[in-house]
């Protein structure tokens, strides 16, 4: 019998949950998420055996990193390791473009647009995300807001996960980005509270003063945010009001990503094998040991 007849047959085995012997077996997913709900295996154009990409845009300081940050923990995955989550979240400010000496020097002032599509560099921000898409292993670069740069030698490893989230606000903006999206989520945070949390964020986590949170605000955020980012809510599938206050939206998509979990083949085929129910996947699922790319 050849090796894959023999693991088909192993696999229709109860004694397989004995065996254990699929430990080792890279997931398939297939965003089939039920008979009747949406068929996300072409939606991006890329296989079906790639994660779940969920783009999380909205204005600065709307909410979206604290929305992702509720997301991960109604999930079970924020105090995992960073080898065993499931869900992984990035944010787009790690593909801030390096400046030049003489934008550096404007960025010093707070007269840099920081706003501006042409403040990203898209394609980096591509390429990361095809070769997510492609199951592969990835390199974050961590941005320092206070010198305005990517920490040299600072980035952080995302690994194969079912779900990822990237929240940023242009994240709808650059069509190819955008286009790679299963789910886009858009907070919807009024201006007033927005401004009303940057001003303190900035001063006391990103090493401002108060005039040049000001400045900046006027100059630039408040103008990008209605000509580059506003723009881009048409292109949302779910629009979150309030942000992470909205406990009812954040739970729908909780759920939903928690079916879409808890159908993925992978948790199927390994419940059924280790003998457990695929009920008990998310929050507290079994380890996956083995997955493409991770250490075990
Ligand atoms: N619902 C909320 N209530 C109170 N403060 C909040 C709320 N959501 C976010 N914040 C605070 O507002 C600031 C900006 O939130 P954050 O999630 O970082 O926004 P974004 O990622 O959109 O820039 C942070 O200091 C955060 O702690
Ligand atoms: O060096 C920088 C880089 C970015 N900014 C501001 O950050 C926000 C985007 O981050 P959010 O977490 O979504 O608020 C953007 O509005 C930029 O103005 C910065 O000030 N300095």
């Amino acid at each position: 019998m050849s090796m894959s007849g023999f693991l088909q047959k192993c696999r229709a085995s109860a004694y397989c949950g004995v065996l254990k012997i699929r430990k080792s077996y890279r997931p398939i997913h297939t965003y089939k998420m039920a008979d009747k709900s949406t068929d996300y295996s072409t939606a991006n154009g890329f296989e079906s055996k790639t994660p779940f990409l969920i783009g999380v845009a909205g204005g600065t300081a709307s909410g979206k990193s604290t929305v992702c940050q509720r997301i991960m923990e109604k999930l079970g995955q924020q105090h995992k390791e960073q080898t065993e989550r499931r869900v992984v979240c990035i944010s787009q400010d790690s593909f801030y473009r390096t400046l030049t000496p003489s934008e550096r020097l404007r960025a010093e002032r707070g007269q840099f647009n920081f706003d501006h599509p042409d403040a990203f560099d898209d394609k980096k921000l591509l390429a990361i995300l095809k070769d997510i898409l492609a199951g592969k292993k990835v390199e974050i670069p961590e941005y320092d807001y206070i010198t305005n740069s990517i920490s040299p030698n600072r980035s952080h490893t995302i690994y194969p996960a079912d779900v990822v989230l990237i929240e940023g606000i242009l994240v709808f903006y650059f069509p190819e980005v955008r286009e790679l999206f299963h789910m886009k989520l858009f907070v919807d945070t009024d201006s007033d509270t927005r401004l009303a949390r940057r001003v303190p964020r900035d001063i006391m986590e990103r090493g401002r003063d108060l005039e040049q949170v000001l400045n900046q605000y006027m100059n630039f955020v408040k103008p990008a945010f209605e000509e580059f980012c506003l723009p881009t809510k048409k292109f949302a599938d779910v629009i979150i009001p309030r942000g992470a206050d909205n406990l009812v939206a954040i739970d729908l998509i909780v759920q939903h990503i928690s079916d879409y979990l808890k159908r993925s083949p992978v948790d199927k085929t390994i419940a059924l094998e280790l003998g457990l129910s695929s009920q008990s996947s998310v929050p507290g699922s079994p380890q996956r040991a083995g997955k493409g790319g991770r250490p075990h």
